[in-house]
């Protein structure tokens, strides 16, 4: 069966990024390859003694209006369309005088980079690449007859397939088909600064147009379930999908979803922090002097359910970590690093996952597919004013002294971090008791009193919105907690109000909610 081989005979050769472009050229022109190149590209190449016609001896025409015209002529697009299985293709060209191009190797403009670097509106359109994408799409379409070539990262693999004879029919598909996507996430890259920075359509702040573009990263084992089939795609924001394995299996579909749960409950605290995380809820939060301390705390939140957790710290992991950490089964660690030694500990484990990740922050938005669309809203940060004790009310009982206020600030931060509904117990910079996932609010606080145990009497605790009636609460007074900070805004205000007035506790109201579905 033919493989559909095809010699490189002619290059047409265009790049912004110029690493690597001088082996290839004198790769293909060692080959025997006639190359044709841009204007910059061709400097390049001519200024060290290799062969190159410049593309305007091919069309005839200046490079012009800035560059904005230099490949955008008949005799490159016909020589990049022209089927050469196509006997008529073939005599066209002939009589036009025009020669086929084989391969064509263009990176773009890069649109991306000058919009990050904070460029001039002006640069970033100046930074639209319209000959370019134009080739890339063309010599796609045409795979049949041309390779097309954008990832500079494949130049050697290109120049080992020119010298053995040139690209198989299967090559110049899968080029096409990255050919494709790289112009997809370009265009993509336009529209959605076009939309969002440039000409968004009104101030309400979302933009008309929401492009998004993913790379397939690992094939993951399985989904949710051993059943469902799963991979990892990647944005190019940066985040957990981009984080350095150091050690461990490869990750799967729950570990993703709970080291990023973990990540969001850990990564904004000021102080060291530990968060364990198992079904993407907290079985432990906790700040401490150290990173050691706080994971000591964190575990001591409930041992039982921390078996086989996934771990987030915003510290680099240190021996005293490291070594605590090897006792329990911990399926994931996601630390900005590990120190050499607590590397070496960790590393010894054969099923822990290591995970690097510098900048935990996130985008700053979230998006969420529902059947038929997507749902995007701003990440839940610490930032209202409501988040601030300083703008706390005090509804009732005695000002917190400055432990309790601590505490009571450590809650509120971390109950965000807990499916609703969420009530929290706290005591010393630690989680005491969770009750998370709960369809009321009092089987949520019934749960994070029976979880916490004795050490629920003298806790403060949080919950994530307000308490419809007092039942919720009077659970957590009569466990003994003795600080409460919640949203309050219900129509039964009065009410929670009084039953807690009425056990002497403090209750603190924040004006904002911290609602996690
Ligand atoms: N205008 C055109 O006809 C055109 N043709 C190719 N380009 C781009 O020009 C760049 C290469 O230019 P140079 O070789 O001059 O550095 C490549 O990124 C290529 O995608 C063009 N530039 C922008 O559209």
């Amino acid at each position: 069966m033919s493989t559909g081989l095809r010699p490189v005979r002619r290059a047409l050769i265009g790049v912004s990024d110029k690493a690597g472009l001088l082996e290839l050229a004198t790769g293909l022109h060692a080959a025997g390859v006639e190359i044709v190149s841009t204007g910059g590209t061709a400097k390049v190449i001519a200024d060290a003694g290799v062969p190159v016609t410049p593309v305007e001896e091919v069309t005839g025409f200046p490079e012009s209006l800035d560059g904005r015209v230099k490949t955008l002529h008949p005799r490159v697009h016909a020589g990049l369309l022209a089927d050469m299985d196509r006997p008529e293709h073939v005599e066209q060209l002939k009589q036009l005088d025009i020669a086929p191009f084989d391969l064509l190797v263009v990176n773009l403009y890069p649109f991306t980079q000058t919009v990050a670097s904070g460029a001039s509106p002006e640069d970033c359109v100046e930074n639209i690449d319209i000959g370019g994408p134009a080739m890339v799409r063309a010599a796609a379409k045409n795979h049949g007859s041309v390779a097309v070539v954008v990832d500079p990262a494949r130049y050697e693999w290109v120049l080992d397939r020119v010298k053995s004879g040139g690209f198989e029919l299967a090559d110049r598909k899968r080029l096409a088909a990255q050919a494709y996507a790289h112009t997809a996430a370009y265009d993509t890259a336009v529209a959605s600064w076009f939309a969002s920075a440039y000409a968004p359509a009104d101030d309400s702040g979302f933009p008309d147009f929401l492009g998004g573009t993913w790379e397939r990263g690992d094939v993951l084992r399985y989904g949710e379930n051993p059943h469902q089939k799963a991979a990892l795609y990647k944005n190019i924001h940066g985040g957990l999908a981009h984080a350095e394995q150091l050690h461990g299996k490869a990750m799967s579909y729950n570990n993703y979803v709970d080291t990023d749960a973990a990540r969001r409950a850990a990564y904004d605290f000021s102080e060291p922090a530990v968060a364990i995380i198992k079904h993407a809820n907290p079985c432990g939060i906790a700040v401490g002097a150290d990173i050691a301390e706080a994971h000591r705390k964190a575990h001591a939140c409930d041992p039982v359910s921390a078996y086989g957790g996934v771990i987030a710290t915003n510290r680099p992991v240190t021996l005293a970590a490291a070594e605590q950490i090897a006792e329990i089964f911990t399926e994931v660690v996601l630390a900005p690093d590990f120190d050499a030694d607590a590397l070496e500990v960790l590393s010894r484990k054969k099923n822990i996952r290591l995970l690097k990740l510098a900048d935990a922050a996130g985008l700053g938005i979230e998006l969420r597919p529902i059947s038929g669309g997507v749902l995007l809203q701003t990440s839940d940060q610490i930032d209202a004013p409501g988040d601030s004790p300083a703008n706390w009310t005090l509804a009732c009982g005695t000002a917190a002294d400055e432990k309790t206020l601590a505490d009571l600030e450590f809650a509120w931060r971390s109950v965000r971090a807990v499916k609703s509904n969420a009530i929290l117990l706290a005591d010393d910079g630690a989680t005491v008791g969770v009750g998370m996932g709960q369809v009321n609010r009092v089987d949520s606080s019934r749960l994070a009193v029976q979880r916490a145990g004795d050490r629920a009497k003298g806790s403060v605790a949080a919950s994530d919105a307000f308490f419809p009636f007092p039942d919720g609460l009077e659970v957590l007074l009569e466990a003994g907690v003795r600080a409460v900070v919640q949203p309050g805004g219900s129509v039964r205000d009065d009410v929670v109000i009084a039953a807690a007035e009425a056990a002497g506790v403090t209750l603190y109201l924040t004006g904002t909610r911290h609602f996690a579905h």
